[in-house]
């Protein structure tokens, strides 16, 4: 039952930008949860939250939503998590992996896994026609290309270094390599053939990244019985979204994943302390 509930911040705290997300409890046609607004600050900048305080104001949120924070960072959950308690009034809960009952992983270490791809399987589990499976694709600071199967476990994937990681890295590890800005790297359709250092740069960062995505969806699906739903996230998901056939973009993903998965977590304690 879709019953509507109090408003939820979600803040998924990654290794570049921390995306906030505010959900007043309704659900969409297909059952995620509704993003009324969203608003992103850096890593970096946890330090002071008049930004994240006025886009509060902005949101409606009231002036003391819950909050619920995600760990992929754990330094930076830290940090954010005392300055909201000090400049805006509310202790953010942490968010934890999924339960199995939420959510079956089947990877070797489940403990391990990056909460940000377990929130973006129980979205897909939302989203996905039943029996169909899904691939994710969330390219964010790395870049991670992960299968749910058709009966909604989480299956693994691949990890790869995102845009701007991959430049600079180049830059890091070579002598000779500049630096190229990642908004050169995925703003444009560069040409394959680089003349110059920069724009050879800009291309085998662009169609190298575009094109290690489609072999690792193609890859992963070659052993799947049915054509798999694939969804796209994170910052650089819009650049992606020409080239990945039949991908559908959802910029939210994850923190309507992370909120999903805080009213189950909260509903199974309920169940449970019921007993019955
Ligand atoms: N507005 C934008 N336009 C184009 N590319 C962008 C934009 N914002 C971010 N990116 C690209 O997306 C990547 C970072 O994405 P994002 O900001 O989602 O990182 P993140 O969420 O902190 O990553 P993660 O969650 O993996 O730690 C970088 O490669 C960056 O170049
Ligand atoms: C792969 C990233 C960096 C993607 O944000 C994150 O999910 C993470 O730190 N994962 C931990 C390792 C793992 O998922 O297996
Ligand atoms: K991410």
């Amino acid at each position: 039952m879709a019953a509507a509930s109090s408003a939820l911040i979600a803040a998924d705290v990654g290794n570049t930008r921390v995306k906030l997300g505010y959900f007043d409890g309704t659900l969409d046609a297909s059952g995620l949860p509704v993003c009324g607004s969203r608003f992103a600050i850096s890593v970096n900048a946890c330090a002071d939250l008049g930004p994240v305080k006025r886009w509060l104001d902005e949101t409606g949120a009231g002036s003391e939503p819950r909050v619920v924070v995600s760990d992929v960072n754990p330094a930076v959950t830290r940090d954010l998590t005392r300055a909201w308690k000090e400049q805006l009034g509310t202790k953010p809960e942490q968010i934890r992996r999924p339960d199995p009952q939420i959510l079956e992983n089947r990877t070797d270490h489940p403990a391990r896994t990056g909460p940000d791809r377990l929130f973006n399987a129980v979205a897909a589990n939302v989203l996905r026609p039943k029996a169909k499976p899904a691939i994710i694709i969330d390219a964010g600071t790395a870049t991670t290309i992960d299968l749910v199967a058709a009966d909604g476990a989480f299956e693994g994937g691949a990890i790869l270094p995102g845009f701007a990681l991959s430049a600079q890295a180049l830059q890091s590890y070579t002598a000779l390599l500049p630096l190229v800005a990642s908004d050169d790297v995925t703003d444009s359709r560069p040409n394959p053939l680089g003349r110059n250092t920069r724009d050879a740069i800009r291309s085998g960062l662009y169609w190298g990244g575009v094109g290690a995505v489609i072999e690792l969806v193609r890859r992963i699906s070659i052993e799947l019985d049915d054509q798999p739903a694939i969804y796209l996230t994170g910052g650089a998901a819009p650049r992606l979204v020409p080239y990945v056939a039949q991908a559908r973009h959802l910029p939210t993903f994850a923190l309507q994943g992370m909120v999903l998965t805080s009213r189950r977590s909260a509903g199974t304690r309920e169940e449970s302390n019921c007993g019955d």
